[in-house]
């Protein structure tokens, strides 16, 4: 099966959420007390999302607030390069900063990431600032579960959702949990099955349904995707890190998208790069099978580079990796 989409729309795929900066760490294996120099890239998931989908020639746009200061400068700067349409992207008049995020390679498998998100601009994105206009004219609103973690942001990405379902836009939900942003896990639960329920697609890591679930152990995917499909949702993505991951139709059926093993050097990025292969696949028509072949190649090349958002591949990359691990 693949998914259908109102074809008569001017951009593929339209984000919400942070846009902000990685400093990434050029040190290799070892601790944030020892690493002294770092490179600085655009990120924050949906930023990465919709410049991972620019790079595999989707047409995108974001909707989002910046700081009003030279990193905000930097943030639209490089967005606009990536052939990002800009537009509904603000700035804030209020003072609040661009989000930071260090990270540290302790070892390949062992990455983390420290966040500087108190007061951040993207947090500040207002419902007046959402334009129905805007959202109506794409394939899909890309939803990021950390907007939804602050007033005013959430209502802002509550309204542009029912813009979204009265446009016929697709609404993607990808959980994108940062425990940081959240006040609490109950308040976290009610707002990610609030938006899952209303979601025609949800992608996550097992992880992150349980905290969609509220669960202090492992929840079980068939109860997660029993309780989507009685609501909106059509597809529903459980990633299980190199383990793979699945996504599971209503009808019962479930694919399995195996990891590509690859010379890991970090593994943060991988979702974001998922993520964006994933929703180019079901864009441009494939079945969910190679949705998800997109997606695990995707996240196996960035996965084995240095940066998130720098390092999305081409569909040229995507494809080889495919064909020779076939
Ligand atoms: N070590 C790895 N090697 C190759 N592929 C990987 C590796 N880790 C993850 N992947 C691929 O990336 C996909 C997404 O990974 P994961 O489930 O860890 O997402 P995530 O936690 O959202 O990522 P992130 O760390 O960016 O937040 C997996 O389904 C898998 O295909
Ligand atoms: O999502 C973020 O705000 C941080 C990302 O940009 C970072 O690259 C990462 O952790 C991706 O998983």
């Amino acid at each position: 099966m693949s998914l259908t989409f109102n074809q008569d729309k001017e951009f593929d795929i339209i984000a919400i959420g942070r846009a902000a900066i990685d400093l990434n760490a050029n040190e290799y294996n070892r601790p944030m007390e020892e690493t002294m120099t770092f490179t600085k890239y655009v990120g924050g998931s949906p930023a990465n999302i919709a410049i991972g989908s620019s790079k595999l020639g989707l047409k995108a746009g974001f909707i989002g607030k910046l700081s009003k200061d030279q990193h905000g400068n930097f943030i639209k700067q490089y967005m606009e390069e990536k052939e990002i349409d800009t537009s509904n992207m603000v700035y804030d008049t209020e003072g609040h900063k661009a989000g930071l995020t260090f990270t540290e390679i302790l070892s390949p498998e062992e990455c983390s990431i420290l966040m500087y998100r108190d007061q951040v601009a993207d947090l500040y994105l207002d419902s007046t600032e959402v334009n129905e206009d805007y959202i109506k004219k794409a394939k899909i609103l890309l939803v990021s579960g950390t907007a939804l973690a602050q007033s005013p942001s959430r209502e802002a990405v509550l309204l542009a959702i029912q813009y979204a379902k009265k446009n016929d836009v697709k609404v993607i939900f990808e959980l994108d949990h940062r425990p940081y942003t959240w006040k609490s896990a109950e308040e976290t639960a009610v707002y990610y099955s609030l938006v899952a329920e209303l979601s025609d697609v949800v992608i996550g890591t097992r992880d992150e349904y349980d905290v969609m679930e509220n669960l202090d152990s492992e929840g079980d995917n068939e109860k997660t995707v029993q309780h989507l499909f009685q609501h909106n949702t059509e597809l529903v993505v459980i990633k299980h890190g190199v383990d793979g991951s699945y996504a599971y139709e209503p009808d019962g059926t479930v694919h399995k998208g195996e990891a590509y093993k690859t010379k890991v050097l970090k593994t943060f990025g991988a979702g974001d790069s998922y993520a964006s292969a994933f929703l180019y696949a079901l864009v441009t028509g494939k079945d969910y099978e190679t949705a998800l072949k997109f997606g695990s190649a995707s996240a196996s090349i960035v996965v084995s580079k240095h940066s998130s958002s720098e390092a999305m591949p081409t569909v040229e990359e995507i494809e080889q990796l495919i064909r020779e691990r076939s």
